[in-house]
């Protein structure tokens, strides 16, 4: 199929192409027969039925919904009762009549209220949440599971935002809360349509009998049918381009001065820019740019969904214009019409009936009596307003046919990101192939089941087993055999792997026996930190192997007759290829810390704790709990914690923090502190007073006087919260938010989140606590810490520094290495650095990387020895000193 293209503004749109006659709704009509929508709805139903009490709650709101389908048409009866009965008066039944017909119309509208508030107040709102939560577990669970080849894949992110914002999308043009979730959105609207299908079929029923004893009842029937036709086909139409879930399009902007404007709108409102701003006197260039690219561009520059939106309102008047608008002033040109030509009395509006008690014949014409024109006056209003119903009923239906068609696509949608596998495949996954493959009738073998490290080792088959007899060394192994990798998404040409600048990694080969300490030194983009992603397999590589070595350490045996078995001090080291292992103990064997650590938006101590996810889960459960015992579990994690916390240089800072370690690191988006009314009096800056704007002098010191008031009422909050959780835990400070005291005036708030890192933490600062996170994950993995002995009980064996050193201070930076010559032999260890020196001269190892190849590699002494490029750069770097 080809592609439309066409310019909107500074965009480029380009549409699958639909021909002529292939419009929205009969593609609409053919996705109908071709989507198979049935299974979208038993499985979004399935789904709900599951949740606990939703049940019960959903019965009752369908039932609920059914019968306010049917209300509108049995009010619609009881009106036409009402104008029967006004229109043929009889003196015998009529006040009785009367009155029982108008107290049902009138029980009709309180019933539709009543049922409308149960259904929202009592039915719709529960069952919202329940929903909405639910729905958002499952959001969370495919977030938090994806690894990063595919979570990075554009294509995925594009779709994972489609689907996700699509709840919130349309729940801007539901009626229900706007805080709908996409799953309810489609219930609502499948009920809906179910609900106006209902109404739409009653009031058929009603308008039939109606119009049938009406001359002109079929003729208006059909204006009206063909009235709501029309205008849904003219929406749709309309809606077609470009709007979501119609026809497949994408937009693209290449406009080199819309890209600077948006930059430097972006560049001057964000904070993290300010510095570089005013230091650079930027602002007045950034100003003059932005007014020149702006008025260069005029109208043509724009979001795209308000150029869209634009365009659409521009566009030529079609044929369907034409004939939608005077249609709709078409039943009244038949009533005018009717009333100055009557038609001759047909077969139906007999002799023996005459007009005047026939309340559905519109027999108004010159010189009748006042009754006839009675009756038929409200016959008239009756027809006029039913038919204006049905109309709108139809069109209503057919609204909400489209719509719900496009609820179900985004629900499978949804479904489908859901579905979504993770392209680094877990060790276990592979196994489980192989033995289908194999057909092989045993189960596979359950994580749980294998419970060692070492057993596992056992099992596999494609190992290869070496014999070191050094001394005994714990740590895992590493060998890389000719591997090479590229990012997803870079270039792929079919030139040689050495000709191809593509390639992050080509033909590295290396060996590091466990307990080692390897160094990977090289330019800028050489490939050292895609090597620890590979280690900790966030890619795998295009070609070659990487294996894990796991040390086997042989004990003394004694046989029989006494004799010792096993050689003293050695171990045997299996070399397993590294995507055989199951994916979470792999890592669990290893502690990274990344060259671009991030912290998260929670607490100092979280942000620690999480380095060890069980060890976080048990300080949150502690936490929560009041018991005596979870009391000392927690002072024991926290322990922990503040060991790490020392471990990793942070602990000297933290601890001088108001709040100390549970400081709110930033401030998660949605929860900063809401105002109003405030920030419009004046600003003092420097002494000098600063109008803001708007407020009358008056009212500036009442505003002020209550923004103080707030400011406290907040400030209190916080402390009152803090003292509450410090009682309950008995230790340590709490508290949702931060403040710094200020000497004389007790506590100010610091706007939290308005610096990147929260608290103003420093470079370094955040380098300590990601640290802190590492070493936390390589300290005990007993969550209690019931390590009384000191004994390093971890399971993990392998620590990966990618720059760790990089923010620290020299003094920083001597510690860290003092703490990690402590492990050496106990722990493999892999450095991601620029420096020279104690590290190096150290090493058992060091790589020397070039545009991703390894152009040089042995100790230190052997490649001072080759006299190659290591060897000048520590020549430079040594030189430097001594100058
Ligand atoms: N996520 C990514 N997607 C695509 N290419 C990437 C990605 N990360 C790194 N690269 C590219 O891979 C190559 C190797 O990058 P890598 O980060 O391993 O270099 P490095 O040696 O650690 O550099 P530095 O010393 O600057 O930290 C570079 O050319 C880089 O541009």
């Amino acid at each position: 199929m080809t592609l439309k293209h066409t310019r909107v503004g500074v965009w480029h749109v380009f549409q699958e192409n639909q021909t002529e006659h292939e419009t929205s709704w009969t593609s609409s009509w053919s996705t109908w027969t071709t989507f198979n929508y049935s299974r979208v709805v038993v499985r979004l139903l399935r789904d709900i039925v599951q949740i606990p009490k939703c049940r019960l709650l959903l019965a009752t709101y369908i039932v609920v919904q059914i019968c306010l389908g049917f209300l509108p048409a049995l009010s619609l009866h009881y009106s036409s009762q009402l104008l029967d009965i006004l229109s043929t008066p009889s003196p015998s039944t009529a006040p009785q009549h009367l009155f029982l017909t108008a107290l049902a119309r009138f029980s009709c509208t309180v019933l539709s209220l009543l049922l409308s508030h149960l259904s929202q107040t009592h039915l719709l709102n529960p069952l919202n949440h329940l929903i909405r939560q639910h729905f958002s577990f499952k959001q969370f669970h495919l977030l938090s599971r994806l690894d990063v080849p595919t979570f990075t894949d554009p294509h995925l992110q594009n779709q994972i935002q489609q689907a996700f914002s699509a709840s919130s999308l349309s729940s801007s043009s539901s009626s229900s809360s706007s805080s709908s979730s996409l799953a309810m959105i489609t219930l609502e609207s499948t009920l809906k349509l179910l609900t106006t299908f209902i109404h739409l079929s009653s009031q058929l029923l009603i308008l039939t009998r109606l119009f049938h004893s009406t001359p002109d009842g079929s003729l208006l029937f059909t204006i009206s049918l063909a009235h709501s036709m029309l205008t849904w086909a003219y929406n749709n139409q309309r809606d077609w381009i470009f709007s979501a879930g119609s026809g497949i399009w994408g937009a693209t902007t290449r406009s080199k001065k819309f890209l600077r404007m948006q930059g430097l709108k972006q560049a001057v409102s964000m904070e993290r820019h300010r510095k570089e701003i005013v230091a650079g006197d930027m602002g007045g260039f950034m100003y003059r740019e932005f007014t020149r690219c702006s008025t260069l561009l005029g109208r043509s520059a724009g979001d795209f969904f308000a150029l869209i939106a634009e365009y659409r309102s521009s566009q030529n008047l079609g044929f369907l214009d034409f004939l939608r608008e005077p249609m709709a002033e078409l039943p009244l040109i038949i009533y005018i019409f009717r009333f100055l030509f009557p038609p001759p009395p047909s077969s139906h509006t007999t002799s023996s009936q005459p007009p005047s008690q026939s309340p559905n014949i519109i027999s108004i014409a010159p010189g009748t009596t006042a009754a006839t024109e009675t009756a038929s006056l409200l016959t008239l209003t009756l027809i006029s307003t039913t038919t204006a119903s049905l109309s709108s009923t139809l069109l209503s239906f057919l609204t909400s046919l489209e719509d719900t068609k496009r609820k179900w696509e985004e629900a499978d949608r949804f479904y489908k990101v859901l579905e979504v596998g993770n392209r680094v495949k877990d060790g276990y996954e592979d196994e489980d192939e192989e033995e289908d493959e194999a057909e092989s009738p045993e189960e596979p073998t359950s994580p749980s089941e294998t419970t060692s490290w070492e057993e596992k080792s056992e099992v596999r088959t494609q190992t290869t087993t070496t014999k070191t007899t050094t001394t005994q060394r714990r740590g895992l192994g590493i060998q890389f055999i000719n591997v090479s990798f590229r990012y997803p998404g870079s270039s792929s040409s079919s030139s040689p792997i050495n000709d191809d600048n593509s390639w992050a990694l080509r033909n590295v080969s290396f060996e590091i026996q466990p307990g080692g300490l390897c160094v990977l030194l090289g330019t800028n983009g050489s490939g050292k930190s895609t090597i620890l992603k590979l280690l900790m397999r966030l890619y795998d590589p295009d070609e070659g192997e990487i294996r894990i070595g796991v040390p086997i350490v042989e004990e003394e045996e004694e046989n029989e007759k006494g004799e010792k078995r096993g050689e003293v001090g050695t171990s045997t080291v299996t070399w397993i290829p590294i995507h055989q292992f199951r994916l979470e103990e792999l890592r669990r064997r290893m502690a990274v810390l990344f060259q671009d650590y991030t912290l998260f938006p929670l607490t100092i101590q979280e942000n620690i704790a999480l380095g060890d996810p069980e060890l976080a889960a048990a300080l949150f459960s502690s936490s929560s709990s009041s018991s005596s015992s979870s009391s000392t579990a927690l002072q024991k994690i926290t322990q922990k914690i503040h060991q790490a916390s020392v471990l990793g240089g942070s602990h000297s800072f933290v601890a001088r923090l108001p709040e100390g370690y549970d400081t709110i690191v930033e401030r998660p988006n949605g929860t900063g502190d809401v105002w109003s009314g405030v920030g419009l009096g004046s600003y003092e800056g420097d002494g000098q007073e600063v109008g803001m704007g708007g407020v009358e002098e008056d009212q500036e010191e009442e505003d002020e006087g209550a923004f103080e008031r707030i400011r406290r009422a907040m400030i209190w909050l916080g402390e009152k919260e803090r003292r509450k959780r410090e009682r309950k835990k008995g230790l340590g400070r709490m508290g949702g938010s931060m403040y710094a005291h200020d000497g004389d005036e007790g506590y100010d708030a610091i706007p939290i989140g308005s610096s990147e890192w929260g608290f103003g933490l420093s470079g370094g600062q955040v380098q300590r606590i990601a640290l802190s996170r590492t070493f936390l994950r390589s300290l005990s993995s007993s969550p209690t810490g019931d390590d009384s002995e000191g004994n390093d009980k971890t399971d993990v064996s392998l620590l990966l520094f990618d720059e760790p050193s990089a923010s620290l201070d020299p003094q920083a930076e001597h510690d860290l290495f003092e703490r990690l010559r402590m492990l050496r032999g106990e722990k493999t260890m892999v450095f991601s650095s620029h420096r020279f020196g104690r590290l190096t001269r150290g090493a058992d190892l060091i790589l020397y990387i070039h545009n991703s190849l390894v152009i040089e590699s042995g100790s230190h002494t052997e490649l001072l020895e080759k006299g190659g490029e290591y060897a000048r750069i520590w020549g430079l770097s040594k030189r430097a000193f001594e100058e």
